[in-house]
């Protein structure tokens, strides 16, 4: 059976050393958490605009160059370039998601909000 828990004989340096990774860790999801949370309030303004305007929800001629862009700086930064553009598009899609909904509440005369 495995657990998710470590057995009382690991070297205390080496908890040490797992525990300051770690933290690092911690700070940095929560620094992705805070800037994907700026990005999505940036997005929905864009989908509020587009709505207002009537532009297609999705712009694949900008995600195309969005993902050549991040597959470069991701190759210059030693990330897997394949991984990179997997999770663009994955947060990608729930934008355009976004954009459709909101398109489709400004059709039907939902109340407008401030974005
Ligand atoms: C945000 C936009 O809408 C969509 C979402 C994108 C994104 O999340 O970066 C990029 C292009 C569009 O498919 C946009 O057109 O800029």
């Amino acid at each position: 059976m495995t657990s998710n828990t470590f057995p009382g004989e690991v070297d205390p340096a080496v908890r040490e050393e797992l525990a300051r990774l770690r933290d690092s860790i911690d700070n940095i999801d929560a620094a992705v958490v805070h800037m994907l949370a700026e990005r999505f309030k940036c997005t929905q303004q864009v989908g509020h605009l587009k709505a207002r305007h009537q532009l297609p929800p999705a712009d694949p001629a900008r995600e195309g160059r969005q993902i050549a862009r991040l597959r470069t700086l991701a190759e210059n930064a030693k990330l897997d370039p394949a991984f990179a553009e997997k999770f663009l598009n994955f947060i990608i899609a729930e934008v355009i998601r976004h954009h459709e909904s909101i398109a489709e509440d400004t059709v039907n005369g939902a109340a407008p909000t401030a974005n």
